[in-house]
């Protein structure tokens, strides 16, 4: 810090989506900078995406989740928000010009989970089985693992995956623990995968503060906000999907662990029908961005010099 004085902020305004989990996360950043900054108004604006209303196509498909960031990047842009709150997961690995991170908070379990009304666990399902996802990684690492299951699609925010799940269209769902627990829907959760068996997607389970570039005050006003070591792990792990040219929809996971100084990297990319894979890990000490970004680069090249590129060319019609 410089010796300059930090004025509060005397309000701010916390664009957000509309479904029940980005309010739950933008009223988590509220109460926080609340107590922060007891004078300050805060406010929290929500808005209707492109992403929430097209619900029938698949997100690869209708240009991937940057369509749930686009709009309240607008916002900003138009002086109607201060700043945005995002699942990091939903965040496209380069943002857009005149755009930056804030801050990431701490995150919550980073795993999926299996949700189920009649079985304990995956292993117990029998042939034929249907499990709904979305995610073209959890179907990669699903397959894979289980090829005798079948896989089909499941959109739609978390209310309406459960309500699905409900109507008995599924043997079982799998979703992100940390959304069902932030929702107090943690007693839905059959099991959780550990990462081991499935690797998380890149940023899952982290929230991030995204403002504009141009606004200093903000970023030094949010600072607070900001957990190094999940800033530092979620870092690394986005470096490994920018590294490929990946986007929020590719089948890449990617897991970053600190122990001290010391950062554990694992990923995988894989074929969503599960018949290939390729697996990467890494190790090295990081204290600062610039060396959790160059491991995760170093993990996107291990990925690279199996393969990576032909395997991403013949996803092309994703
Ligand atoms: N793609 C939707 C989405 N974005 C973030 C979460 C969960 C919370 C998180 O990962 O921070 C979810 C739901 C899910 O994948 O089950």
């Amino acid at each position: 810090m410089t010796s300059t004085t930090f004025t509060p902020p005397q309000s701010l305004v916390i664009a957000t989506r509309e479904s029940r989990l980005a309010l739950w996360q933008a009223e988590h950043v509220r109460d926080w900078l609340r107590s922060l900054y007891p004078q300050c108004d805060v406010r929290i604006f929500g808005m209707t995406t492109q992403g929430d209303q097209i619900l029938d196509k698949s997100l690869a498909k209708i240009g991937g989740k940057g369509l749930f960031v686009k709009e309240l990047e607008i916002a900003m842009e138009q002086g109607h928000a201060d700043l945005a709150v995002h699942s990091l997961k939903d965040v496209p690995m380069e943002l857009p010009p005149g755009f930056a991170l804030a801050a990431v908070m701490e995150r919550e379990d980073p795993r999926d989970a299996w949700v189920s009304p009649r079985h304990a666990s995956l292993d117990e399902l029998p042939h034929g089985a249907v499990v709904g996802t979305s995610s073209l990684r959890r179907e990669s690492q699903l397959r894979a693992r289980y090829p005798h299951l079948r896989v089909q699609a499941l959109r739609g925010n978390l209310d309406t995956r459960l309500r699905k799940l409900d109507e008995g269209q599924y043997a079982g769902i799998l979703l992100a623990a940390a959304g069902l627990k932030r929702l107090g829907l943690g007693e839905r959760v059959r099991a959780v995968i550990s990462t081991g068996d499935m690797l998380p997607a890149v940023g899952q389970a982290a929230l991030g503060i995204e403002i504009r570039a141009d606004r200093p005050d903000l970023l030094q006003a949010l600072s607070p906000l900001n957990h190094l070591p999940t800033a530092l792990c979620v870092q690394a792990e986005r470096a490994v999907s920018r590294g490929l040219g990946g986007s929020c929809t590719t089948p890449i996971g990617a897991y970053a662990t600190l122990e001290g100084d010391d950062m554990l990297l694992r990923a995988v990319l894989g074929l969503p029908d599960g018949s290939r894979a390729l697996h990467a890990t890494s190790r090295a000490r990081v204290i600062e961005p610039s060396q959790a970004e160059a491991l995760g680069l170093q993990v996107a090249q291990q990925l690279r010099d199996q393969g990576a590129d032909a395997l991403l060319a013949q996803l092309g019609g994703h």
